[in-house]
């Protein structure tokens, strides 16, 4: 028996934050989780409006955002600012003690501009260190840390961080101090063999069957990096790993388990 306390790392992504009942019911959820626990939050539909909004065309490669210097702009503000502060703001309102932050805030998460080769998507920023002392501080001092998808480089430039790599970066890096349960929670039941119908649900995945999945085109888009996300946190020592609908944060026996 694991002699580590728990600690739950939950993501919450962009289809779900962009509806404002589904949010705040996720939140009410969120907030009465009992003991530890950090939020991860996307974004990507409502930073692909605002850049709309303003003329400026989205191009997203695999569920990864090519960023330029403007879109860069667009989605810190977005994520760091009008989401993050949002989110923290209704947490309050629900007694949970949440600190909003982004990877250069406390120094907790470090990451390096990925390589314009094959792909150059810009200001994307691959994770390289998470500081786990000072993240477990903030938890042990009783704060809930609510994460936007925004990280730096040790030079200091901002770079954009997929928020489901965030997630599972986190997750692993507190996987040795805390027995923790990492779930992914949007707006699907989780992962469906028929994208159309959403009862589909694929109880089990491990990398045989993701890559089969892939193969197939049965998972797509923002599901691959979910998923690439998922296997990688689960064979790096976080204890649980799970996709599932935002309403079902609290029924853990529903939606996808991940195993390695
Ligand atoms: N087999 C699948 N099952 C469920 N969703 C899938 C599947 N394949 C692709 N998707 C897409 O993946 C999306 C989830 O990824 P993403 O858009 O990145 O979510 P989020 O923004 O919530 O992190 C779903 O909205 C769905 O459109
Ligand atoms: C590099 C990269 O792709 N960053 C993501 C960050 C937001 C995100 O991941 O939002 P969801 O969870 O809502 O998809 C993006 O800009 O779309």
């Amino acid at each position: 028996m694991s002699l580590k306390p728990n600690l739950q790392v939950v993501k919450i992504g962009g289809n779900v934050i962009d509806n404002p009942s589904a949010l705040a019911s996720f939140l009410t959820d969120f907030a009465s989780l009992e003991g530890p626990k950090i939020l991860v939050h996307g974004g990507g539909k409502i930073a692909t409006q605002m850049a709309a909004s303003m003329g400026i065309e989205s191009q997203l490669i695999e569920g990864r955002r090519v960023t330029n210097e403007e879109s860069l702009r667009i989605v810190t503000m977005v994520y760091a600012g009008w989401i993050n502060k949002s989110i923290v703001a209704d947490l309050q309102a629900l007694s949970c003690n949440s600190l909003g932050l982004t990877g250069p805030d406390g120094g907790i998460v470090v990451s390096k501009k990925r390589a314009a080769q094959p792909i150059d998507y810009g200001f994307v920023g691959d994770i390289i260190h998470v500081n786990a002392s000072s993240l477990s501080g903030l938890i042990t001092a009783g704060f809930s840390p609510v994460f936007a998808p925004i990280t730096a480089d040790a030079s200091g430039q901002l770079l954009n961080t997929n928020a489901d790599t965030m997630a599972q970066a986190l997750a692993i890096a507190l996987s040795s101090a805390y027995d923790v349960t990492l779930t992914y929670c949007f707006e699907k039941k989780g992962v469906l063999l028929d994208p159309a119908d959403d009862d589909s649900v694929i109880s089990s995945i491990n990398p045989a069957s993701f890559q089969d999945l892939k193969d197939k085109g049965i998972v797509s888009a923002g599901m691959i990096p979910k998923l690439e996300n998922a296997l990688k946190a689960i064979s790096a020592g976080v204890s649980v790993v799970r996709l599932c609908h935002a309403d079902n944060l609290q029924k853990v026996d529903i939606g996808t388990k991940i195993s390695a």
